[in-house]
This record gives C-alpha cells, sequence and structure tokens, in this order.
C-alpha cells in the first residue's frame, strides 16, 4: 500500500430473509455487531406501522383505507446491532409493536403495496446511509429491496423447531397453536401479490433446525469474510 494508506474494508451489504422463528434477527444482530456493521430489522418497521393503523383505528382488513394513510405516519430505526430501536411519530414503539394483537394483524397490512413502496424506500435509505455495511432482515430483502446486496442468506427451518424456540420465548405458550399461528403468518407472506416471502435465487439457503445459534452465527461471518476476500 503506498504512503501508509490505511486500507478501510469496502461496506458489505448482508440481505438475511426466511420464515418466522428461523433465526434472523439473532443471527443478523449477532454477525452485525461482530462484524462493526449496521442492523435493520425489517420486520419492525412493517410492526410499527401496523401498530399506527390500530392506534389511530384505521381498519386493517381495509386495504384502500390503509393505503390512504400509508404515507402519514414517520418510522425511524436505530441501527446500532448492539441496541436497535424504533420510533413512530417519535414514540418508541419497541415493546408495543411485539403484542399478540400487532402480530396478528401484521401480514395484513404488510400486503398492501403502498405500504410496501413506502416502508421499502425507507429500507434502501437506511442501507445507503450506513457507512461500513449493513446487515438486513426480512423476508423481500434479498429478491426486492436489495437486489445487488453482496452476499443473500435464507434461512429455513422445520415449523416443529420454529415453534418450540417461540414457545420457550413466550413462556408456557402451547407448541401445538404456536406452530399452527406461524404457518398462517408464513402462508399470508408467503401468498401476497407483492414482494412475497421468497428466496432470491441467489440466495445461500442455511437449515437451522438442528444447528445452535452460535453456528448459525458461525457459518453467516464465515460466508461474509469469504465474500470480503473474494472467494
Ligand atoms: N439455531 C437456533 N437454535 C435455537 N434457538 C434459536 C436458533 N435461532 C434462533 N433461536 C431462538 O429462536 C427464537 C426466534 O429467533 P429470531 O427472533 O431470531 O427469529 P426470526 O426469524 O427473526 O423470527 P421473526 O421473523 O418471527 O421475527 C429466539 O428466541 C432465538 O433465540
Ligand atoms: N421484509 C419484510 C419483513 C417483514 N414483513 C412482514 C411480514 C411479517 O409477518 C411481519 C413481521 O415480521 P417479523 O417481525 O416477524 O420478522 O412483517 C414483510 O412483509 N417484509
Amino acid at each position: 500500500m503506498e504512503n501508509g494508506a490505511v486500507r478501510t474494508a469496502q461496506p458489505v451489504i448482508v440481505a438475511i430473509d426466511g420464515p418466522s422463528g428461523t433465526g434472523k434477527s439473532s443471527t443478523s444482530k449477532a454477525v452485525a455487531a461482530q462484524l462493526g456493521l449496521s442492523y435493520l430489522d425489517t420486520g419492525a418497521q412493517y410492526r410499527a406501522i401496523t401498530w399506527w393503523m390500530v392506534a389511530n383505528g384505521i381498519d386493517v382488513e381495509d386495504p384502500s383505507a390503509i393505503a390512504a394513510v400509508a404515507g402519514k405516519p414517520e418510522i425511524v430505526s436505530g441501527t446500532d446491532p448492539d441496541a436497535p430501536t424504533i420510533t413512530v411519530d417519535g414514540v418508541d414503539v419497541a415493546a408495543p409493536i411485539r403484542t399478540q394483537d400487532v402480530t396478528s394483524k401484521v401480514s395484513a397490512v404488510s400486503a398492501v403495496p403502498e405500504v410496501r413502496a413506502r416502508i421499502t424506500e425507507l429500507q434502501r435509505s437506511v442501507a445507503a446511509a450506513a457507512g461500513r455495511g449493513i446487515v438486513v432482515e426480512g423476508r423481500d430483502i434479498g429478491t426486492t429491496v436489495l437486489p445487488d446486496a453482496d452476499l443473500k442468506i435464507f434461512l429455513t427451518a422445520s415449523p416443529e423447531a420454529r415453534a418450540a424456540r417461540r414457545s420457550g420465548e413466550l413462556k408456557g405458550a402451547d407448541v401445538d397453536a404456536t406452530r399452527e399461528a406461524l404457518i398462517k403468518r408464513d402462508t399470508a407472506d408467503s401468498s401476497r401479490k407483492t414482494s412475497p416471502l421468497a428466496k432470491a435465487d441467489d440466495a445461500v439457503e442455511v437449515d437451522t433446525t438442528d444447528l445452535t445459534l452460535s453456528q448459525v452465527i458461525e457459518c453467516v461471518v464465515t460466508l461474509v469474510e469469504e465474500k470480503r476476500a473474494g472467494k
């Protein structure tokens, strides 16, 4: 290297997609933290706009009512993987967006094309502003939001493994009911017309069913490092 110039890593864009409970958030946060990258939870953004619709009395079963106000809420995501944040019109909504009420309504709201256009634009601007690179996780990141991402990962796991993980989180929740709810949400997310949950043709699929979270993180960190090394 000439004149003692310091070599700085090029920003890297990593897209991690997959169904609910496959480990996208846990993996993405850890990978971003280990590699000094930003982190964006796009599901939190769809949950935030759903929360706003409910808080403002919008009928979530009425796509035209949702479309008419999709541009109103201001959603801001903090991208530090050690302390991600999400606000709507300045209000911290990190807790209320995780309620069962929002979870049961988010697929309907996120299927509305005007909502997707708004949130996709936001996601692209966050990714473009991440100086050192970013890990973005969701359902349509590799296919639609960031089709030129440097690395695309598609996480999968059996419905049984995913339900067991979620039931462990929601202390004492019934595993069968959790499994049915996951399958119902995946079916809605995969079958909507506008940018459904799907694996990009050039994504690396990682089945996490029999892997520990640490093994998944290690696998993704290795894939990013190989990509950076030009392998
Ligand atoms: N490989 C794994 N083995 C065991 N538990 C895991 C594994 N990966 C994730 N988990 C656990 O499963 C739960 C769900 O993980 P996480 O929230 O990361 O999934 P997700 O794909 O982001 O889900 P969603 O799309 O619903 O937000 C968490 O409690 C997490 O700690
Ligand atoms: N890129 C994305 C991310 C999320 N969604 C929708 C569909 C999910 O059911 C919902 C909540 O996501 P989660 O917090 O469970 O990851 O948001 C989407 O349509 N596109």
